[in-house]
């Protein structure tokens, strides 16, 4: 076991893992902008990430259109919000949170129910305008000063809004390949619009992992003896129906493959990678995979990640589409349920559980088991 904190305010203690990495993946990557191009570019690329979704859950996308200026600035402000004092970033949980967990700062703690993680994050509420629901803390802190310039004259509240308008109008093309790639030709807004949806329940989540300290391991012992990999966010899926990351160049990110093995994503400043979540699994009847994924940290440098994740609204009721049932015979995997029920179950699991489970329909329970 290694103590995390000495002198905090909790002191908690985590497993080391020490394993070395395990091998690099093989992502697939759609390129957007090739894909707006025609229409035969369109379906290729439609069919392409219809193909990665159902193969992993998970592939890059380039050509993305967002900015390389407004990423730069994203990292540097978010690195900035991380480097200020901890009572000026619990002030920031306390203002978000204002009794409406779990939005706002947290440390290690991942969720309500004994999760634990060598991270910090920013978790935040994303409204129709694109903007954060960010606790006013955000706009007091001094992202500029912090960074010496290198977000200028601009607090973290307006880089996380620009950015959200940007990655949601990126997300949305992404669903609508999707549901093109899918099959499903008359209605290509079958997914985004939920995501555009006033009520949608979309997130953002701003993750830094701190730089994992050597041990007292002599200096010729192998990098995995020195710094042994901790779990920086353990193994989960994501819940909603799309989520879209992008980070800083130190890799950690890792992915489990149909078989169970794990693989490293590299990391790729350029691109943004795209999970499937579990409300999409459902949607497409259990066709697309929402990917189970990990974060290890076991490099001197901190990761920065930033996470959309475009969810549904509250009240909508989610049950595999039509089409896709007919598809397969009529089996239907999982029950209607809305996505308030689902949200209200998942927070009684733990991250690693698998919380699709109680919204299965027997068929599927019997076929899992059988
Ligand atoms: O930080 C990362 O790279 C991924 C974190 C993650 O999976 C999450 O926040 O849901
Ligand atoms: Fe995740």
């Amino acid at each position: 076991m290694v103590v995390l904190t000495k002198g905090e305010l909790e002191q908690i203690t985590l497993p080391a893992v020490q394993r070395a990495a395990p091998p690099l993946a093989f992502v697939p990557e759609v390129d957007l902008s090739a894909a707006a191009a025609s229409v035969a570019a369109r379906s290729a690329a439609a069919r392409a990430v219809a193909k990665a979704c159902e193969d992993h859950g998970f592939f890059k996308v380039t050509g993305h259109g967002v900015p390389a200026p407004l990423l730069a600035r994203l990292e540097a402000a978010a690195a900035a919000f991380f480097a200020l004092p901890q009572r000026d970033k619990d002030k920031a949980a306390a203002a978000a949170v204002g009794g409406s967990p779990p939005f706002g700062y947290a440390s290690k703690r991942i969720g309500g129910n004994g999760d634990l993680g060598w991270v910090e994050y920013l978790l935040l509420g994303v409204t129709p305008a694109g903007a954060a629901a960010a606790p006013s803390a955000l706009s007091a802190a001094p992202v500029s000063s912090a960074s010496e310039g290198a977000a200028p004259s601009c607090c973290f509240r307006d880089v996380l809004d620009e950015y959200i308008a940007a990655v949601r109008r990126m997300t949305c093309t992404v669903l609508e390949l999707m549901a093109q790639g899918l099959g499903l030709d008359d209605d290509t807004a079958v997914f985004s619009r939920l995501v555009l949806d006033r009520d949608s329940d979309s997130m953002l989540r701003v993750n830094h992992y701190p730089p994992r300290p050597e041990t007292a391991a002599a200096a010729g012992e192998p990098a995995e003896v020195r710094r042994p990999r901790l779990t920086g966010f353990g193994e989960h899926t994501d819940p909603q129906i799309i989520s879209v990351l992008r980070s800083n160049d130190t890799a950690g990110l890792e992915i489990s493959l149909r078989d169970g093995s794990w693989v490293s994503v590299p990391s790729d400043t350029q691109s943004f990678f795209v999970n499937v979540g579990d409300a999409l699994q459902v949607l497409t009847n259990g066709r697309f995979r929402s990917v189970r994924h990990r974060v290890m940290v076991s490099s001197g440098r901190p990761r920065v990640s930033v996470i959309f994740f475009g969810g549904p609204p509250p009240r909508e009721r989610l049950a595999p589409l039509p089409g896709l049932v007919d598809r397969e015979g009529g089996r239907r995997r999982y029950r209607e349920f809305t996505w308030r029920e689902y949200k209200t179950s998942a927070y009684r699991t733990k991250l690693a559980d698998n919380r699709l489970c109680y919204f299965e329909t027997t068929t599927a329970a019997a076929a899992a088991t059988s």
